[in-house]
């Protein structure tokens, strides 16, 4: 079977990463494309690099326009999703890739976001340890899915298999973040890209601020944490795409290096798209851009008493439109992987 798919936000970032995937799925056939300001113009003329699609132009975004689609694919500022996602039908599989459906806590959701809370979907990230099984099981079972922040769920693999496992305490953790202006979508002004951010490093939302900080301790929650609290640093380099996370943890007394490893291992042995290097190796950004993989190094600082994990993704692959399409792959019961890239573009 076929499924007819809508893609909104198809104008920008994570949209234009949908249809990239797309185009190379088998199962997926993209018929409506829909904007804001750019509506009425050829998809190509906003995203020339996206050849396979010369024949569709982009719509306004209402929920007529969305409707009478198998798949819907929301890539829309935050805010926005809330009201179109709910004028959705309930059997019309919808992935949020904003983050208006991502948050459990109404509490969290206020204190970050303010406005009105549209409720909790369920959480795109497949292979996140749960107490019980992976977030997979529960994405086989759902209509409504929020696809996750780029950094948030980077952090939440880095650290979700040692509070699963028990090896690493849930207070006093550690990221510290590099990643690339694409993150912030087409709206960032060309003036900060050109001047600001090329030969520069520049930190933002310091100081426990920054919006995914509820998402990451919701998901170490859901791993076994009580109460996590996390010290999260994003710092922008000049790189177009990519996320570098460096997260460390204090280590649970009397854990061994080796029972610290094995909690990594076990937790994503066999995943195809999270995968942890061998002991020494650490990833770079350059190795995972293209690619739906999210890459893991690990070592034991012995005399800090710490695990230190660094995560290399794809912010618009792994960390936004590939987790969307293997989230959407899973609740239509497909194949997981297919359509996706494990391989990366270098040099
Ligand atoms: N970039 C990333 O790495 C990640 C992004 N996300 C999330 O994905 C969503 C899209 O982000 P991104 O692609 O980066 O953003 P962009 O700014 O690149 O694109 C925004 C898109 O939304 C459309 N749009 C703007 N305002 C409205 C509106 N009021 N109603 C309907 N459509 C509107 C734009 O249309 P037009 O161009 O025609 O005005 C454009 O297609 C956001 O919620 C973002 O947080 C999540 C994880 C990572
Ligand atoms: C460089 C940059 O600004 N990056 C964004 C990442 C955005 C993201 O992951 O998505 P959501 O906005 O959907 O949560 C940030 O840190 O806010």
């Amino acid at each position: 079977m076929t499924y007819s798919v809508a893609v909104s936000g198809a104008s920008g970032y994570a949209g234009g990463e949908i249809l990239r995937l797309l185009a190379d799925h088998p199962d997926f056939e993209v018929r409506t494309v829909t904007a804001h300001s750019n509506a009425g113009q050829p998809l190509v003329a906003v995203q020339p690099h996206l050849r396979a699609y010369t024949h569709l132009t982009l719509q306004e975004t209402t929920p007529e326009v969305l409707s009478g689609h198998d798949v819907v694919f929301l890539a829309l500022p935050h805010g926005a999703s809330g009201a179109v996602a709910a004028a959705l039908p309930d059997d019309t599989l919808v992935i949020d890739c904003g983050a208006d459906h991502r948050l459990e806590s109404s509490t969290d959701w206020a204190r970050f976001y303010g406005a009105d809370h549209h409720g909790a979907w369920t959480y795109g990230v497949p292979e996140l340890p749960r107490l019980s099984g992976t977030q997979r099981d529960r994405l086989a079972k759902t209509r409504r899915i929020a696809a996750p922040g780029c950094n948030a769920s980077t952090v939440a693999l880095s650290l979700a298999p040692g509070i699963r496992a028990g090896v690493i305490e849930e207070h006093d953790l550690v990221s510290v973040l590099a990643v690339g202006p694409s993150g912030a979508g087409k709206s960032l002004k060309a003036h900060l890209l050109g001047a600001e951010i090329l030969g520069s490093a520049n930190p933002y939302a310091v100081g426990g601020v920054h919006r995914h900080i509820p998402e990451i301790q919701q998901a170490l929650r859901w791993a076994g944490a009580d109460r996590p609290t996390i010290s999260f640093t994003p710092v922008i380099v000049p790189m177009s795409r990519g996320i570098l996370a460096t997260s460390t943890a204090r280590l649970v007394p009397g854990t061994d290096a080796a029972a610290v490893r094995r909690a990594w291992e076990d937790a994503y042995a066999g995943e195809p798209f999270v995968q942890l290097l061998p002991e020494g190796q650490f990833p770079k950004t350059a190795d995972v851009v293209g690619a739906n993989t999210a890459l893991l190094g690990l070592a034991v600082d012995e005399q800090a008493g710490r695990v230190v994990v660094i995560a290399a993704v794809d912010n618009l692959v792994k960390g936004t439109a590939g987790a969307a399409v293997q989230s959407a792959n899973i609740a239509l019961g497909l194949t997981e992987t297919t359509g996706l890239p494990v391989n990366g573009v270098a040099p």
